[in-house]
């Protein structure tokens, strides 16, 4: 069953962790976009803020009255420079105690337009889909992302404390789309 603030039909892929879920907190809007072009996928390493120092998406939260799919088009300009035509690829859930429920819209594209730039956030850089560096990305990434680049719809929950400036994974469950 899926755990606390997923909702509907989902196939378990990866589960794991021991310790309870963690309760319910507000819920605060985020957006991750990845682009994907000729087996390969754009990543930005991150320069400031949440993740620091990993790879992920081009992203960040979604401001009051915006969509979430106009504050991911927004955020893919701000970090990477360009515009794509964005496709809805998922849903996580990451939780920390004591912070606000961060629900992340992630999205795909295989087409851009404009320049890819470094930004003040992130600094892009291409990755064969076979050599992504799932080690130096959020833990959680390396079960849904297989997922993301077959195009198969997914929606997960990842519970993390924060010890000093880490985040250390207690619990997640990941699921696809039946
Ligand atoms: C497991 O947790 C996470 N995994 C992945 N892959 N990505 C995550 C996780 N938790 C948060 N994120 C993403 C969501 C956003 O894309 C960024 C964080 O956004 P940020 O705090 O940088 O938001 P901005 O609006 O860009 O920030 P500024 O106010 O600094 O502009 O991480």
């Amino acid at each position: 069953m899926p755990p606390p603030g997923i909702f509907g039909d989902w196939e378990l892929t990866h589960t794991g962790g021991t310790s309870d879920w963690f309760p319910v907190e507000e819920t605060r809007y985020y957006t991750n976009a990845f682009l994907i072009q000729n087996a390969k996928i754009l990543l930005g390493y991150k320069k400031r803020g949440l993740g620091i120092h990993k790879y992920n998406g081009f992203g960040g939260k979604v401001e009051p009255d915006e969509s979430t799919v106009a504050a991911a088009a927004r955020e893919l300009l701000e970090e990477a420079g360009i515009s794509a035509p964005l496709e809805h690829a998922g849903t996580l859930l990451f939780v920390v105690p004591g912070n606000k429920w961060a629900h992340i819209d992630i999205f795909r594209a295989e087409e851009y337009s404009g320049t890819i730039i470094e930004s003040d956030e992130m600094r892009p850089e291409w990755f064969d889909a076979s050599q992504i560096p799932f080690d130096n990305m959020w833990d959680t990434d390396r079960y849904w992302l297989p997922l993301l680049l077959a195009k198969h719809p997914f929606a997960g929950r990842a519970d993390f404390e924060k010890e000093g400036d880490s985040y250390i994974l207690k619990r997640w469950w990941i699921g696809k789309k039946t």
